[in-house]
């Protein structure tokens, strides 16, 4: 390995090291799907907010004491969903599921634990009935005061609900790191209407990136191709910084190339090269940089792979760090085959997940790993992340698997094929 060329876990240092946690914004609560809580949610309400009855039957008092099978109450009032508050005598009350409990009753009577006797208003208990039975009492499932979710959880649908049951209408969220996209290459093609001339192709990276990024919790700002030319470049990077970008993905022209001009045009406006070529593969041209401004510059090799991976291992940890996530841990996954590679490199590897015909989980390395094919990444629904220092794996050995995303993780429901 070339001495330039740094090891994985250091070139991430640098890349952790250079990004900042953005400030925090208030989203309300129906658009807030996906953003990081910024501060922790403190209950200001009891879950549930009252005393309420779990069954649709009758509310109860004992006092204390279980009711016996056979005993007989006058039926005193009816209480649904929605009643207020009621205060109860000495008999029973009809009461639907979530009514909230009539003061002065402690249980209920599911209604087919009872009978009706004649006249209508008297029944009779069928069943035994414990003090609190099929009672929901207030607090009993959030009290008042309590911590429901804490700071750097991303929000599901889930969170959601209980932010609703409490009546959050607001949350403070970290901002979205603003992201620009930039595709170099005279061959690429956007227009999917467009015919191709001989020697072109389409671009795939710019799509992709512009997918994922806002799956990985970034605002994407600004999306540009441009040539293989290091002015045009540098006029795209001046309109990704007008629209306000923090971090800017470019992907292509960092390799060996006489077109692969973006390291000079770096150099030509100020920027701060931190590291060119990591020990990974796909992507080991690889360039970060710190723009004038401080804007953050991930220059990506162009072969679809290598944006795949630069995009999973290098950005959205920076991301994880600007929105205030924890660093992620990978699952530990038995392989399906075995697998060895040239050692001195960190590989990637396109992969799926899947359950094998005993139920157990297991990784599949897909066939077809070079970085120029996008056919595997489609059938892939994870990442097997094999370390430089190993050369060769037995099929069962236990390796670091990575969801698609940083925020999603495979359901590996499908049998191998
Ligand atoms: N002499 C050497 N040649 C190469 C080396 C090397 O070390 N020495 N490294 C190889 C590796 S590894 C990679 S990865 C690529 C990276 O090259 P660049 O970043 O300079 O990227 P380009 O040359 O511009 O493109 C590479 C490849 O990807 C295609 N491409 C580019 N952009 C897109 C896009 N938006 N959508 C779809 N495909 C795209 C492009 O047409 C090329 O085929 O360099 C190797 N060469
Ligand atoms: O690292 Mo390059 O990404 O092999 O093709």
């Amino acid at each position: 390995m070339s001495q330039d060329t740094l090891a994985y876990d250091e070139a991430l240092r640098i890349v952790l090291a250079a990004s900042t946690r953005l400030p925090a914004q208030d989203c309300a609560v129906e658009s807030c799907l996906g953003r990081v809580l910024a501060s922790d949610i403190v209950s200001d309400a009891a879950l549930p907010p009252f005393d309420n009855s779990a069954m649709d039957g009758f509310a109860l008092n004992g006092k204390d004491d279980k009711v016996l099978a056979g005993t007989e109450f006058d039926v005193e009032g009816e209480q649904a969903a929605g009643d207020g508050v009621t205060h109860a005598g000495g008999g029973a009350w009809e009461i639907m599921t979530g009514a909230r409990m009539p003061d002065g009753l402690d249980r209920v009577i599911p209604v087919e634990q009872t009978e009706r006797l004649a006249p209508a208003a008297r029944i009779r208990l069928l069943a035994d009935v414990e003090p609190g039975q099929n009672v929901r009492t207030a607090g009993s499932d959030v009290q008042h005061g309590e911590t429901v979710l804490a700071a750097g959880s991303a929000l599901a649908p889930q969170h959601l609900m209980l932010l609703a049951a409490l009546g959050v209408a607001t949350v403070s969220v970290s901002e979205r790191p603003r992201v620009a996209v930039l595709c170099t290459g005279r061959e690429l093609v956007d227009d999917p209407k467009q015919a191709l001339a001989p020697g072109q192709i389409r671009n795939s990276n710019g799509p992709f990136l512009a997918a994922r990024l806002p799956l990985a919790g970034a605002d994407v700002v600004h999306v540009e191709t441009v040539g293989d030319d290091a002015l045009a470049f540098e006029a795209a990077l001046r309109r990704a910084w007008d629209a306000g970008a923090k971090v800017i993905v470019s992907s292509g022209a960092v390799s060996m190339g006489r077109y692969d001009f973006v390291p000079q045009a770096l150099e030509r406006i100020g920027a701060k090269t931190l590291f060119h070529k990591v020990a990974i593969r796909p992507g080991k041209p690889l360039l970060f940089a710190r723009l004038p401004g401080d804007a953050l510059l991930f220059g990506l090799p162009g072969n679809p792979i290598a944006v795949a991976v630069g995009l999973r291992f290098f950005i959205e940890p920076a991301l994880r760090v600007m929105l205030g996530l924890p660093g992620e841990a990978p699952r530990r996954v038995p392989l399906s085959t075995p697998f060895s590679k040239k050692p001195r490199l960190r590989f990637h590897l396109k992969s799926r997940l899947h359950i094998d015909a005993q139920g157990r989980l297991a990784t599949e390395i897909l066939g077809g790993q070079e970085s120029y094919r996008i056919k595997p990444l489609a059938d892939a629904n994870a990442w097997t992340v094999v370390p430089a220092d190993i050369d060769a794996l037995p099929a069962g050995a236990l390796v670091d698997v990575y969801g698609p995303g940083h925020l999603e993780f495979p359901s590996p429901c499908e049998s191998a094929a």
